[in-house]
């Protein structure tokens, strides 16, 4: 059986969608497949990510590629994919995850606890805005776009003195570049970072079963929990929520973190239980996150946005 493939066009879309197709040809040797590059609205504006009302941005037109049989799935980082998918596609498979952590890269080898005073800092994701502000207040946050190979040579050509990237992007693209990993306590990462996504017709059970034999359940299990947060308590590029969810034998323990879009204020809610329960567990610290009035927090978001669009 041949399958078409759908993916961004960017060198980690690409690469990631290569070790899919190398961890599906190990499961199903008499498959063969193609992989289609497909250009999305992220891919096209250059404005802030945050900036642009629309969810999806580096995934939509791709899963629409899927809906339409343009092709048979797609390939996704997770934390692209919200959490709600349209009715006729589902989530088939989330194979295993890299690392979820984010990672510093400056120029110097200096850490965020050592960068000097003042110094400019990149990144495109407002969680991470709050997040270094809280750690140093004195650093100049500022917007970057590109992708990961054009941001880290904005750091080796002196646009930005530092820069914040998910460590999982660093892996899959083999980039051999000075880093420091954050902490998941100080940075949280975005639900579902460091897992790929890969979005099929739901009623396309061939090649759902093709999929399935590289299914990772407890990564499966980790995300549910992560994303069953982004359902109730809007997150992404538009509003400061960082979780995170680890697998222990039965167990899942999840923390999920919101920011008030200054970054002077967290909400941080940590919820244990069965690992089957995973849905459930990411609803209640969802609840949870309501009852400490997290919704006050994102009132504020769009005066910041504007400014933001001024930098
Ligand atoms: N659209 C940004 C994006 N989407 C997925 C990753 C990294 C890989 C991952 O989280 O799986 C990145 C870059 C980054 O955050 O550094």
């Amino acid at each position: 059986m041949k399958y078409l493939i759908g993916t961004r066009g960017s060198q980690l879309s690409v690469a990631q969608t290569n070790w899919v197709v190398s961890e599906l040809k190990s499961e199903n040797p008499d498959s063969d497949y193609e992989i289609k590059t497909i250009t999305t609205k992220g891919d096209t504006d250059a404005r802030p990510l945050f900036t642009i009302n629309q969810k999806g941005i580096f995934e939509k037109e791709i899963d629409k590629a899927v809906a339409e049989k343009q092709v048979d799935f797609a390939v996704h980082s997770l934390k692209d994919v919200p959490s709600i998918l349209p009715d006729d596609l589902i989530l088939g498979c989330v194979p295993s995850r890299e690392p979820y952590n984010d990672i510093f890269i400056s120029k110097n080898g200096d850490t965020l606890e050592t960068i000097p005073e003042g110094s400019t800092i990149g990144t495109s994701s407002l969680r991470r805005v709050v997040q270094v502000s809280r750690k140093r207040p004195d650093l100049t946050v500022k917007n970057i776009r590109g992708n990961v190979e054009t941001r880290i040579k904005k750091v080796q050509d002196g646009t930005f003195d530092g820069i914040v990237l998910a460590q999982a992007g660093i892996n899959r693209l083999g980039v051999n570049v000075k880093h420091t990993s954050l902490s998941t306590i100080d940075f949280p990462p975005s639900p579902g970072q460091g897992a790929l996504g890969i979005v099929c017709r739901k009623n396309d059970q061939i090649t759902i079963s093709m999929l399935k034999k590289i299914e990772d359940q407890n990564t499966r299990l980790a995300v549910e929990s992560e994303r069953a947060l982004s359902e109730f308590v809007d997150s992404g590029c538009r509003f400061p929520v960082g979780a995170f969810a680890q697998v222990n034998g039965e167990n899942l323990d999840l923390t999920v973190v919101a920011y008030s879009i200054d970054g002077k204020q967290a909400l941080i809610v940590n919820k244990s239980g069965p690992k089957s329960n995973s849905y459930q567990i990411g609803k209640e610290a969802a609840d949870e996150l309501q009852r400490k009035g997290v919704n006050d927090l994102a009132k504020d978001w769009r005066a910041k946005l504007d400014e933001w669009n001024k930098t």
